[in-house]
């Protein structure tokens, strides 16, 4: 992963920064050393590479498949071609034109299309890639299928880089700067927030993320670093015409980045060294070998794309990666805080449910509940399996709408609100199934938390310019950190915790949200008794502490020995509300929880599972 591990002050020049240095002193030098013909596959590379990583950050990153994205890269491409040639105008006014036609029209078919899920992008992003091929092929004034020829070069303060040498420090001038913008991106809390939408809609939302218009804006930068590319490559070739942009190079793009690596952004650039320096040696030597003209190297692509994803799935750059010394975080001097929620007094009332119905076609899988949770409470919901309890969470943290009935949240209603709205109002969650990034550490995925706590955009975390947010981010975190005994870990990778730490550390992450109410769906599910017992302590201290809190829980011991109230569902229905003490007495309760232990030194592990 582009993730890192794995020290709180590393030095400046880690080992990692080196071998990134010594690249770039390589990438420097080969254009003067090498013959001229490899100068211009170089230069090639390195305009493939900028379209492979906006493809890291699309298909890697936030997951959404893209076959059309030559088509954009066309849109860079036509844009300078007539400008420069029709107007007369510098190429340096035809890249600006170029960048924002091609976010507009990306913005266009975002808004419409990244709505869609499962196979239907895919395929809308080949039929967007098909209608601009054949509007570049259709369009007289952009040539037709013949292009436009005698584009002029890009001059540099009066001087035109006709040289290729010239020209592929030029390129790689504009790579460097798309692979700072990416890996800073990636380190932003942006970035966090994109790895997250790759986990589900769910957890980005549950934290503020709002997931379209994230996904829009990256859909955006994506297409701009392929305009980009489209740019450099007319004035390198001097003319254009569609060929080099329809949706079979969109598809080489996406082997470029796939069989590379498409989560790293190493892997974009080699994945496009691979596969343009494959098809060089393959176009001179399979003709030869097989003795018959044919695209051949087509067949070869189609082999490896497959060996690839059947023996290493996230491509070849992490077998390389593997062997690199680890890139380390370091953590910012803090000079500011993150705004702190006020929060009610205790025995205010914070949540109140009437009459919450939620109907599933003809099962009504939570049927007229109603409770109140008073700020500085621990109120336990309980009840056998498929009782209505997940059900009446998603209500109240707005996975679902009700179907009826009235829930408030801190005087709003929120019955209808979306995840992402309740959260920002001061709802944290925790998962029932785990929901981390296993590749970043601990201090990164306690870090999304305060997502919603921060402000910097994508544009903000591109430039590095939201270093005082991030600095407040990473120190409030090792806050929550220390606070649930996670501490000493923060800088591990979150993947190589055990089940029960990674509940505790969701609940860090939601403490970073400065929460007024904690909501923690089945933290015991799956936990060994060690791991129940140190759950148990955090949530006792957090109770000392006075947090607010509502918790489904199967493990009756856990509940029980924890919370002030219970409320007990039954077949959607509300069977009895009142203390620990009350609800053990209770009659009903006994009956649904027929032969599970209720006694006060229980420790019924699983409860009524
Ligand atoms: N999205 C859905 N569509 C249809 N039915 C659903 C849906 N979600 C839940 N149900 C049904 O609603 C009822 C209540 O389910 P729910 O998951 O809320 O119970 P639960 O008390 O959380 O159970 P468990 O303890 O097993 O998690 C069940 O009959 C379940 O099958």
């Amino acid at each position: 992963m582009i993730s890192r591990a794995v020290s709180s002050n590393p030095p400046r020049f880690t080992p990692r920064v080196m071998l990134g240095a010594g690249l770039f002193v390589l990438a420097l030098v080969l254009p003067l050393i090498l013959p001229l013909f490899k100068v211009t596959v170089m230069t090639n590379i390195m305009i493939f590479a900028i379209v492979a990583i906006g493809l890291v950050l699309l298909t890697g990153v936030i997951g959404l498949t893209s076959f059309g994205h030559a088509a954009f890269m066309g849109v860079g491409a036509y844009a300078t071609a007539l400008i420069s040639t029709k107007y007369g105008l510098s190429p340096w006014i035809g890249l600006p034109v170029g960048l924002l036609a091609t976010a507009l029209v990306a913005w266009t078919l975002g808004l419409v299309t990244l709505r869609m899920s499962g196979h239907y992008l895919p395929l809308a992003t080949i039929a967007w890639g098909m209608s601009l091929f054949y509007i570049f092929g259709n369009t007289p004034a952009l040539g037709g299928f013949t292009g436009i020829t005698d584009i002029p070069p890009i001059s540099i303060f009066g001087t035109p880089l006709t040289s290729p040498r010239q020209y592929a420090y030029l390129t790689l001038f504009f790579l460097a700067i798309v692979m700072t913008l990416t890996a800073f991106l990636l380190q932003s809390r942006v970035g966090r927030a994109m790895r997250a939408l790759r986990g589900g809609p769910v957890v980005a939302e549950a934290f503020g993320v709002n997931n379209f218009r994230m996904k829009v804006e990256v859909f955006v930068v994506s297409a701009v670093f392929a305009s980009l590319a489209g740019w450099l490559y007319a004035h390198s070739q001097r003319f254009v015409n569609p060929t080099p942009f329809s949706v079979s190079e969109g598809i080489n793009y996406l082997f470029m980045a796939v069989v590379g690596g498409i989560n790293y952004i190493l892997g974009g650039i080699f994945g496009a060294t691979l596969i343009t320096q494959l098809r060089e040696w393959l176009q001179d030597w399979l003709p030869k070998l097989l003795k018959a003209q044919g695209n051949f190297e087509t067949i070869v692509f189609g082999i490896l794309v497959i060996l690839t994803l059947q023996f290493a799935r996230r491509g070849l750059w992490p077998l390389i990666e593997r062997f690199l010394p680890q890139d380390r975080i370091r953590i910012l001097p803090q000079d500011s805080h993150l705004p702190e929620r006020p929060k009610p007094a205790p025995g205010t009332p914070l949540l109140s449910v009437r009459n919450a119905l939620k109907q599933f076609g003809g099962l009504k899988a939570v049927n007229d509940v109603s409770f109140d949770l008073h700020a500085g409470e621990i109120l336990g919901l309980i009840g056998p399996n498929g009782a209505g309890k997940s059900t009446m969470f998603n209500l109240v943290t707005g996975v679902n709408p009700a179907t009826s009935g009235q829930i408030t949240f801190g005087g709003k209603e929120i019955g209808q609100a979306d995840a992402g709205t309740i959260h920002r109002l001061g709802m944290a969650r925790t998962f029932q199934h785990v929901h981390l990034l296993p590749d970043l550490t601990l201090l990164e995925n306690t870090m999304m938390g305060g997502y919603a706590r921060a402000k910097a955009g994508l544009f903000q975390s591109m430039l590095h310019l939201e270093r005082a947010e991030e600095a407040a981010l990473q120190h409030e975190a090792l806050k929550q950190l220390e606070r649930v005994g996670l501490g000493d870990q923060a800088f591990e990778l979150a993947g190589n915790l055990a089940l029960g730490q990674q509940r505790i550390l969701e609940v860090a992450r939601a403490l970073v949200a400065d929460p007024t109410l904690l909501l923690l769906d089945e933290p015991a599910a799956g936990l060994r008794y060690g791991e129940k017992q140190e759950l148990s302590a955090l949530l006792k201290r957090l109770r000392d502490e006075g947090v607010t809190i509502l918790i489904v829980e199967h493990d009756m011991d856990l509940v029980m020995n924890l919370v002030d109230r219970l409320v007990v569902m039954n077949y959607g229905q509300k069977l009895a509300e009142g203390t620990p003490a009350e609800i053990r007495q209770n009659k009903d309760v006994r009956e649904a929880y027929l032969g599970v232990d209720m006694t006060e030194d229980s420790a019924v592990a699983g409860g009524a599972a």
